[in-house]
């Protein structure tokens, strides 16, 4: 039976040939060519009439179908693909005209949102992502890896990972898709959970996920007996998540994966890890208003000229590294080029003119480029003698090693240049886009048509004169081929030997014996030109393809000189500062700014630069202030400049040194999981216990109202005693902002801890905000001074006013001074539950309650004094 209950035999030929197919790719939608269309059937079409917003309609009144014309499937494609649909395109790869019985159907394409190489899916400044994630046994141990691969670009890497920190690993790498094995249900399903909405998820057979399998494919792949040349090898399961990406590669018939040259390992020493947190609490990548580029970093950065550049930009801003020689490297090459800006601004315009080489280059070897793309690709290998020129008197190390690199390709180029047409559209279904002069048997053909085609002006010529025509006329048309011409008017002239071939309304057309036969070496030259011209342009391909290694080196290359030119330019534009990197850990950051504020804030209101100081005596920083003041502004400010400097880029500031960081953690703000379930304090909660149990000396700690999710004395209390653990367990340099006043006695109890405040100006009962932050505790909150200019009701200002003043009289709750000691705080803490219980107790109705009521309600006030809330 299938799906809708119709049995087999009682399908069409054509159902049959359908359920056939789709019994092969039961996890694929399946597009189904029917004359112009693409049709789904049964679930598929449910699925696809819902995603693309079609009508469903039903196939001899039974099955359900969806379609779309074929002529428009890219975009039809492209929307189910990016909603992370995989689907197989099943084409008639016989021409229904010439087949008996039912035209034959294949899968001609499969794409899915790991693996896709159309511009009409893919952002050409990201990279996508496939990626599979491996848990192998061995002993008693079970061990992890990853492999992720960019097919538009080459770039395969794997990583070897916790198995607890896989799920961090996703999504800091944020796939398209990801592959897992059937066999771990548990772990995989907790996978799937942290994969963000609309990621593909592939759940596999157990088998793929074998070391022999792995180990097999992986030496097919890079034609080597051992992996070790890679330096993967002590990552069994990283090589098995390999093995299965490859296999998958295979499966959704990607062919020709010989441009797949390398895999590399991505090393955990090599790079700082950024947790999702902090990326978003930093706003790298994208901002937090709106998920979009606009206000993050990379926005504020990004200044390459090349798609090659940005992805790799968006890779460096995400991956600082932790080696301060390497960093120094970076940054010595970014000086160079700023100092030289002329010469910068020529490579900059060099840049500008190279076209994408590493997305070329895999549509050209998996054999779906235009002629055009293989020109473009042509043109931007011809720059590189020019570039490589441009550096030879560099300086600095890298970009002297750069220069070296750089390998041009004179002989692809010359034969690119030869083979494609410079004017080659956008189309091949017309051909003519491989050069005269490139194959001699080509140009035969042509010369064949051409000539036959002089020769049909010849006999419109004679034909007029034979019929005394003037207006015959010689045409051509794809369904009738060649034919003459005649209007209605002159129909009484036409000779006895023309043979009708069609009637219009006012002429009629005919051929001739003369028409015909030239007619026939016309269309067999152009046919032949036509297949042969395919044919050069695959072999083109893949001689191209050959050079894959070479070209893919050349494109990280010249991405390299896009981000160290973009770094420069930034440095130029901006004011930044070359930061010194050392390893200790101390941090020097003088009359620092928040690179992103400090684009978008007015000119009247220019951002206010802060220092940030660490060192033996300074390690955790205590910040008081005000709302609104300007405390997490200055702690994500000092984020952003130790990644921007450990990334090798110039940073906001007057001088920076760097004790290299090698994390930096943040916990800013409320960040809400809701969808996950998670009240906001859990969330807090879990990210501070995180931090604690994961940072180490040399981390950075960006920590903003930590315990604000709850009441104000547990909050106070769990704030507290973080701070002495990371003091004394941890030893990180930490920056903690904060609205418990209290905390600032800390200064006096743990060495180290030092009291800076966000100032502010009181003037009459308005709050002006100086932004700058100084020693010493602040010893106000204004809260409901920020509240009145916030637009709050002036009634509901006045209230507040009045109950501040009555509780601060009474000393309760609301902690207004720094003077407190922990034991004041405690002392307070039981006179906010007496003044609970108090309340409590005045508000029993006695009258109204039965003995159990009263039992509860005693339980209740119980709880109360021994935990401090009402349960
Ligand atoms: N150094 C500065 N110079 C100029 N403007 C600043 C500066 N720092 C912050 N601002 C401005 O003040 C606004 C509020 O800053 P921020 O959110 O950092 O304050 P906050 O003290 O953390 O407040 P809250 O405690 O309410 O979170 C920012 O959006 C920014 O526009």
């Amino acid at each position: 039976m299938s799906a809708n209950g119709v049995s087999e035999k009682e399908h069409s030929p054509m159902m049959r040939q359908y359920l056939d197919v789709k019994d092969r790719y039961p996890d694929y939608l399946l597009l189904f060519r029917v004359g112009d269309f693409y049709e789904t059937f049964f679930d598929d079409a449910r699925e696809v009439a819902g995603a693309l917003n079609i009508v469903l309609t039903r196939r001899s009144n039974e099955i359900p179908m969806a379609g779309f014309p074929h002529h428009a499937s890219e975009g039809y494609i492209a929307k189910l693909v990016k909603k992370g649909y995989k689907v197989a395109v099943c084409d008639q790869v016989e021409d229904p005209a010439v087949a008996k019985g039912i035209v034959r159907r294949e899968i001609t394409d499969i794409i899915t949102p790991g693996v896709t190489y159309s511009d009409s899916i893919l952002d050409d400044r990201h990279n996508n992502y496939l990626c599979a994630i491996a848990f192998l046994r061995i002993g008693r141990q079970t061990v992890c890896g990853a492999a992720f691969i960019d097919v538009t670009t080459a770039e395969f890497r794997i990583a070897a990972l916790l198995p607890e920190d896989a799920s961090v690993f996703l999504r800091s790498l944020h796939p398209a898709e990801l592959l897992v094995s059937a066999a771990d249900r548990e772990r995989s399903e907790m996978l799937r959970l942290a994969l963000p909405a609309g990621t593909a998820f592939s759940v596999l057979d157990e088998w793929l996920f074998r070391e022999e399998q792995a180990g097999e494919i992986l030496a097919r792949q890079f034609r080597t007996h051992s992996l070790k040349g890679f330096g993967i090898h002590d990552n069994p399961a990283g090589q098995v998540a390999a093995g299965v990406i490859l296999h998958y590669l295979e499966e959704t018939r990607q062919s020709s994966l010989q441009y797949i040259t390398r895999i590399t390992p991505l090393q955990s020493g090599d790079y700082m890890t950024l947790d999702l947190q902090t990326k978003r609490n930093l706003e790298i990548i994208s901002s937090m208003q709106d998920g979009s580029i606009n206000g993050s970093l990379l926005q504020v950065i990004d200044r390459t000229r090349n798609p090659m550049g940005a992805r790799l930009l968006r890779q460096w801003l995400q991956r600082p590294l932790l080696r301060a020689a390497d960093i120094t490297m970076r940054l010595d090459a970014v000086d160079e080029l700023k100092k030289m800006k002329p010469f910068r601004e020529s490579v900059c315009c060099d840049l500008g003119q190279i076209s994408d080489l590493e997305r070329a280059l895999a549509r050209i070897a998996t054999l779906r480029a235009i002629p055009r793309e293989v020109r473009q690709l042509g043109s931007a290998l011809a720059v590189i003698p020019l570039l490589k020129q441009s550096f030879e008197d560099a300086v600095s190390k890298r970009l002297c090693s750069i220069a070296d690199a750089l390998t041009p390709l004179p002989d692809l180029v010359a034969m690119i240049e030869s083979a494609v047409d410079p004017e080659a559209g956008a189309s091949m279904r017309d051909g003519g886009y491989i050069r005269k002069g490139y194959h001699h048997e080509l140009d035969d053909l042509r010369q064949t048509a051409s000539t036959a085609k002089e020769r049909l002006l010849e006999i419109q010529q004679e034909e007029r004169e034979r019929t005394a025509i003037g207006s015959l006329k010689v045409q051509f048309n794809r369904v009738f081929g060649y034919y003459i011409e005649i209007s209605k008017a002159n129909r009484d002239k036409v000779p006895p030997y023309y043979e009708k071939k069609q009637t219009l309304v006012n002429a009629e057309r005919f051929t001739i014996p003369a028409l015909k036969e030239y007619e026939e070496k016309i269309l067999n030259a152009e046919e032949r030109s036509f297949v042969l011209e395919q044919q050069l342009f695959q072999d083109l391909c893949c001689k191209i393809a050959a050079h894959a290694e070479m070209i893919q080196e050349n494109a990280a290359l010249i991405a390299e000189i896009d981000c160290l030119a973009a770094y420069a330019v930034c440095a130029d534009e901006y004011g930044y500062c070359k930061p010194v990197i050392a390893e200790h850990t101390a941090l020097r950051i003088l009359n620092g700014r928040h690179p992103v504020l400090e684009r978008i804030l007015p000119a009247d209101e220019p951002y206010i630069a802060n220092d940030s100081l660490f060192d033996d005596r300074q390690k955790m920083l205590m910040i008081t202030g005000p709302n609104m003041a300007g405390k997490s502004s200055y702690l994500r400010q000092t984020g952003l400049i130790v990644l921007l400097a450990q990334a090798g880029c110039f940073v906001p500031a007057e001088q920076a040194e760097i004790g290299v960081v090698d994390r930096i953690f943040t916990r800013v703000g409320a960040s809400d999981n809701l969808a996950s379930g998670e009240s906001t304090f859990l969330v807090e909660m879990n990210e501070a216990a995180d931090i604690l149990n994961n940072a180490t000396d040399k981390s950075l700690l960006l920590l903003d109202e930590i315990g604000r999710g709850t009441s104000t004395y547990d909050g106070l209390a769990i704030a507290w005693s973080m701070c002495e653990y990371i003091h004394r367990q941890i030893g990180a340099r930490t920056l903690f902002a904060t609205h418990y006043h209290e905390l600032a006695e800390l200064e006096g109890i743990l060495p180290g801890v030092v009291n800076y405040n966000a100032t502010v100006l009181e003037s009459g009962d308005r709050v002006i905000f100086l932004r700058k932050i100084v020693r010493g505790a602040s010893d106000n909150s204004y809260g409901i001074e920020v509240a009145r200019m916030s637009g709050m009701p002036s009634a509901v200002i006045t209230r507040a006013k009045a109950i501040l003043a009555g509780m601060e009289k009474r000393d309760i709750a609301i902690p207004s001074s720094s003077g407190l000691s922990l034991q004041s705080m405690q002392i307070s803490l039981f006179d906010e539950i007496d003044n609970r219980l108090r309340t409590s107790i005045e508000e029993i109705d006695i009258d109204r309650m039965t003995p159990l009521d009263a039992l509860i309600e005693l339980k209740k006030l119980q709880g109360l004094v021994r935990t401090g809330n009402i349960i």
